[in-house]
């Protein structure tokens, strides 16, 4: 669907002012300054409230200036944050129900064919948008997103290469449960440039997670945070609503060694192998190496879910071969690392396995070190059994 054609329905009329009986004003309760400039700041402020302060932490912007980011990749970077912007308005608009149903029947055929879920109109709309903001950067030579069956091939002398998914868990949508956006970037393998152009862009894709450059992550939620490493940390910004501005929140974000909380999708249960029943067994029960009772916590939407494991540690996963290596695993495990945690596959370490396909799937744990060493430790914890599952 071309984004031209979206229609977002108007918002219904209140009722005039007149009609309206003002609120008892001796009976509102005085803002602090603070929650003033936090009103201010997300655009809720009543007018007559003090004006917000300028915020002292960086702007997303102004964080890789001072940093020293290469200007190709502040550029690449400002252009993601912009398209990332827009999908955050799509998402939260009263048009978004209707672009996360699923299209008529046998639509998306091609998609299933090759291995990849029927997209939904949201997805599609996402990927035009990150798409169309890449071409425009100037700075990407190919781009590998989970809506094309085929990378993408930009410009020959784009200096980056993309990769992407750009709505994970868009199912989510119609009932406003938080969604988001991953990407990962590596230089352009100059050494291919004879290649011809669909070999060249495919192995551009098929990178190492070793050699990645820059990942990141935007969750659409109560707050659109974008998280982006550049080998350097792992850091989070905030969109102020204001300002358009995304404002550093969660600086050098390292997660705890140890969480309490394991998120996977536990109606699965029986169809798990029994080194990973006997994981979430024995963590249930405080059993394990941290004697404390786990609790389980799923929203069923990638981003969110590794967000809240790195803030407040614990283990995520997937434990059947259902996310993608080159455009989920790698870029969240490449985040995951820069903040001390760690991503594998129960196995191995996921940014040290070298991709042979775009779309290839594989069991994915990320979280606190210490947790995943422990459900490592159980050997057995890759599922086998993939029926596929209708929910
Ligand atoms: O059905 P499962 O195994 O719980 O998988 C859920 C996972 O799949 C995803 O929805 C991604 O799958 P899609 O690409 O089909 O949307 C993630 O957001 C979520 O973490």
């Amino acid at each position: 669907m071309p984004l031209s054609s979206v229609s977002l329905h108007p918002p219904p009329a209140l009722p005039p002012t007149s009609n309206r009986s003002p609120p008892p004003v001796s009976r509102l309760p005085r803002l602090t300054r603070r929650r003033s400039v936090l009103l201010a700041r997300a655009g809720a402020a009543d007018m007559a409230a003090p004006a917000a302060a300028s915020p002292s932490a960086p702007t997303l912007l102004e964080y890789m200036g001072r940093a020293g980011t290469p200007a190709d990749l502040a550029v690449l970077v400002a252009h993601i944050q912009g398209a990332c912007k827009s999908i955050a308005a799509l998402a939260a608009s009263p048009g978004n129900a209707d672009l996360s149903r699923a299209k008529a029947a046998g639509s998306g055929a091609e998609a299933v064919a090759a291995g990849r879920d029927a997209p939904k109109p949201l997805d599609e709309l996402s990927n035009e948008i990150i798409l169309s903001s890449l071409q425009s950067s100037g700075k990407v030579a190919v781009v590998a997103s989970e809506e094309n069956d085929l990378p993408v091939w930009m410009c020959d002398d784009g200096p980056y290469v993309v990769v992407t998914d750009p709505l994970d868990g868009s199912r989510n949508i119609e009932v406003s449960i938080p969604t988001g956006t991953i990407f990962g970037i590596y230089n352009r393998l100059v050494e291919l440039d004879n290649l011809p152009v669909e070999e060249r862009a495919q192995l551009n894709s098929l990178q190492s997670g070793t050699r990645m450059v820059a990942a990141g992550y935007i969750l659409y939620s109560s707050a659109t945070i974008f998280c982006i490493s550049f080998g350097a940390g792992t850091h989070a910004f905030t969109l102020d609503r204001s300002t358009g501005e995304f404002i550093l929140t969660h600086p050098s974000i390292q997660i705890p060694p140890r969480g309490q909380i394991y998120s996977v999708n536990d109606a699965r249960y029986f169809d798990w192998p029994e080194g990973l029943r006997k994981y979430i067994d024995t963590i249930r029960q405080g059993k394990g190496q941290h004697p404390k009772k786990y609790s389980a916590r799923y929203v069923c939407s990638l981003v969110a879910d590794f967000h809240r494991t790195l803030i407040y540690g614990g283990v995520a996963m997937n434990p059947r071969d259902h996310l993608r290596l080159v455009y989920e695993a790698n870029p969240l495990s490449f985040l995951a690392e820069q903040a001390g945690g760690r991503g594998s596959d129960g196995k191995a370490k996921i940014l040290s396995i070298q991709p042979v396909k775009l779309h290839q799937r594989l069991p994915l744990f990320l979280g606190s070190m210490e947790d995943m060493l422990e459900l490592e430790s159980y050997g057995d914890v890759q599922q086998k059994v993939n029926p596929g599952y209708e929910v």
